[in-house]
């Protein structure tokens, strides 16, 4: 059957896929497809996907023939057309207006074999400074948990996550690879709106020392217990409370800042310097028009920075599109103190 696949040269095989399975990303479903007609040494393998989007971009996806592993039925088979959905641990996303398509996708989702414990809808757009959305339950299967809630795998890294309180989007999880990649040991890192930790608790693995703040309590409970449950509490010190009250304690102090607030992380960019140590990276995100993506972002730092410290740019990072012409990005910039 004809799937998203990640092209790769045979040498490259074994460690693409662990690389992908690390990110969830392989599709179970289906086996891996080796190139025809070509020599056995030169054939190229096809690593079946479950989210193309979701690939890093330095590997190739294309589409291509893969043996499904057993005679599995997916959610399109039964539905006749390709639904669209995002799977967060063993709950399914999906995001359909139409309340009757709703709720033959979900049943469709349920009869298929993917494993799933719920299907949720969005019913809200991301609301107020939460960035939580409310979420329609169009199947749920039981248990003891709360339809909304799972524990989700991203890049070896578990992450519990009630979806009705707090926010989380798998969708990022390249982006918050990207991030973590540059993580060196022993750094200072600061994640300004934590969430319930993608970025803090890598950071930690990696070897940071690392500090997250957090306005919605629900948040930083699910935190701790994802640093907990990921071997990392000893080198995370969570807040509760707007980002602005750590000023006083960790000014001068960070050697990285993650800013994922997008719309509004721009409005912190005085808080962001107040933590800047002497040499410090900011991951700042935001969502602005196509025609000036990263305007907004770089002109508040400057702005902030004023004759305190040098703003260089260090990458312009198009993450997604957020909507007709409105991009979700990231300014990689890297504050250094004039003396
Ligand atoms: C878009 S979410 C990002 C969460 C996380 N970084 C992630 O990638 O999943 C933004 C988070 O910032 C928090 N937040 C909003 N305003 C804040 C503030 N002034 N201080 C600290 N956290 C804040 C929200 O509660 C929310 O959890």
């Amino acid at each position: 059957m004809e799937r998203p696949c990640v092209a790769v040269a045979r040498e490259d095989g074994e460690a693409t896929r662990q690389r992908l399975a690390e990110a969830d990303l392989v599709d179970q479903e289906y086996g891996i497809a080796v190139e025809d007609g070509a020599a056995d040494e030169d054939a190229k393998l096809f690593i079946p996907v479950t989210d193309p989007d979701a690939v890093p971009g330095d590997l190739d996806v294309v589409r291509h023939d893969v043996p499904a592993r057993t005679p599995q039925r997916t959610p399109a088979d039964l539905l006749g057309f390709e639904p669209t959905y995002e799977r967060l641990g063993d709950v399914v996303l999906v995001d359909e207006d139409d309340p009757e398509r709703a709720d033959e996708i979900a049943e469709a989702i349920v009869e298929s074999d993917i494993p799933v414990r719920s299907v949720l809808n969005r019913d809200s757009k991301v609301k107020g400074e939460t960035r939580v959305r409310d979420w329609a339950v169009l199947a749920d299967e039981g248990e003891q948990r709360p339809p909304t809630e799972t524990v989700h795998r991203e890049y070896g890294h578990e992450f519990a996550v009630d979806v009705a309180e707090v926010y989380f989007s798998p969708r990022l999880a390249t982006e918050r690879h990207r991030v973590v990649e540059q993580v060196e040991p022993g750094e200072h890192a600061l994640d300004m709106f934590a969430g319930v930790g993608p970025y803090a608790i890598p950071m930690a693995d990696a070897g940071a020392e690392v500090v997250a703040g957090d306005l919605t309590p629900d948040a930083i409970r699910y935190l701790e217990e994802n640093a907990e449950r990921n071997g990392v509490a000893d080198r995370i010190t969570t807040h509760v409370g707007d980002v602005r009250e750590l000023t006083d304690e960790y000014e001068n102090w960070a050697d990285r800042l993650v800013m994922n607030l997008p719309h509004t992380a721009a409005e912190f960019a005085d808080t962001a310097v107040a933590f800047a140590g002497d040499s410090c990276v900011v991951h700042l995100y935001d969502i602005q028009h196509e025609d000036a993506p990263f305007e907004r972002a770089r002109s508040a730092l400057e702005d902030a920075a004023g004759d305190q410290y040098e703003v260089t740019t260090l990458e312009e990072r198009v993450v997604r599109s957020y909507a007709p012409h409105e991009l979700n990005v990231c300014l990689d910039a890297r504050l250094d103190r004039i003396d």
